[in-house]
């Protein structure tokens, strides 16, 4: 293998493209794959924007390889649509980087790419698709990736890129961190509101409140976190632009199915199995499902 991998890229929406574009700025544009056959992808950033040449390819018919790196970034909702295109792009030999939120990305991807290594993420940047499909990226894009042998491969692929990648040893508690954001984004939802709601004393309540309760079940799946998490977490919306959103709520102003699951039953679903009572899950969950599938 040169030193830089083969590169594909799975779902060029807001991540994707983000993603893409760091790579292509640097000569190592990946092979993109998605469901839309875009002519470009368009990412905006503070300085400018960068243009990165098509085509998206739509039909996974069209590949006649596969690759050593694949980064997936559809929405965990749109995995099992995407089979074909898993199962075109992946052997054994591949690592596949799930670019994704969530603390089961492993386990959701690994009945599907042919026996090839898959390596979670933590994505910590906002990126924000708009109307014509270009994509705003609101921070500086940077990865926490698992400190272990698959992670070189990524971390080759987007050395001196605009994307910063970590490494950890103790990936299991940086992930359920970031869960627990995306768990109190949830409630964005239910207001219809982006992050200046958080300056609402009631919603502040609420937020530590529930973040209270899935902090114990992050623990209780062995994630190390300080009982200061909730409150770093609720200022973090409370320093945020009151215009941020989230992936979320952009799916759910879309009328796309919600990753409620993931990003929140998980906490309910995790807490059942430890016996650890979860009030506050069992009032959000049902609405963001709902919302989400309906009926009605
Ligand atoms: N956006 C954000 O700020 C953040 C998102 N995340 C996480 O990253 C992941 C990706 O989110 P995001 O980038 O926002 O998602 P988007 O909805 O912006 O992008 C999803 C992409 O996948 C494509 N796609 C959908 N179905 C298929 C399919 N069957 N085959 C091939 N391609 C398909 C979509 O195509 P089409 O163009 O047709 O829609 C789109 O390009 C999620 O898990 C999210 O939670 C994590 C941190 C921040
Ligand atoms: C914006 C961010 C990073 C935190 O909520 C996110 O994970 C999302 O939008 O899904």
């Amino acid at each position: 293998m040169s030193d830089f991998p083969t590169i594909a890229l799975l779902g060029p929406g807001a991540i994707g493209t983000t993603i893409a574009a760091a790579l292509h700025e640097v000569g190592r544009a990946p092979v993109l794959c998605g469901r839309t056959a875009h002519p470009q992808l368009i990412l905006r950033h503070d300085e400018g924007e960068i243009v990165v040449p098509g085509p998206v390819l739509s039909d996974p018919a069209a590949l006649s390889q596969r690759f050593d790196l694949v980064f997936v970034a559809v929405k965990t909702t749109q995995v099992a649509d995407s089979a074909s295109w898993l199962a075109a792009l992946c052997d054994e030999n591949t690592v596949v980087c799930a670019l994704q939120n969530g603390v089961e990305q492993k386990s959701q991807l690994e009945p599907r790419v042919n026996g090839a290594s898959v390596l979670p993420s933590v994505v910590w940047f906002p990126a924000q698709r708009e109307p014509d499909a270009s994509v705003w990226l609101r921070a500086k894009p940077r990865l926490t990736l698992p400190d272990e042998p698959q992670a070189k491969r990524v971390v080759e692929a987007l050395s001196n890129t605009r994307c910063a990648v970590e490494l950890s040893a103790d990936f299991t508690s940086i992930a359920w961190r970031k869960l627990l954001q995306n768990a109190v984004a949830g409630l964005m939802v239910l207001a219809n509101r982006r992050a200046g709601m958080f300056s609402r004393g009631d919603i502040t309540a609420l937020a530590l409140a529930y973040l209270g309760e899935c902090l114990t079940v992050a623990r209780a799946e062995g994630a190390v976190l300080s009982d200061n998490v909730a409150q770093d977490i609720v200022d973090g919306f409370h320093r945020a632009p009151a215009d941020l959103g989230t992936s979320i709520l952009a799916d759910r102003q879309a009328n796309r199915p919600l990753e409620w699951d993931i990003r929140n039953g998980v906490v309910q679903r995790y807490g059942r199995t430890h016996g650890i009572p979860t009030p506050i899950s069992d009032v959000v969950v049902p609405l963001l499902a709902a919302g989400s599938e309906g009926p009605g």
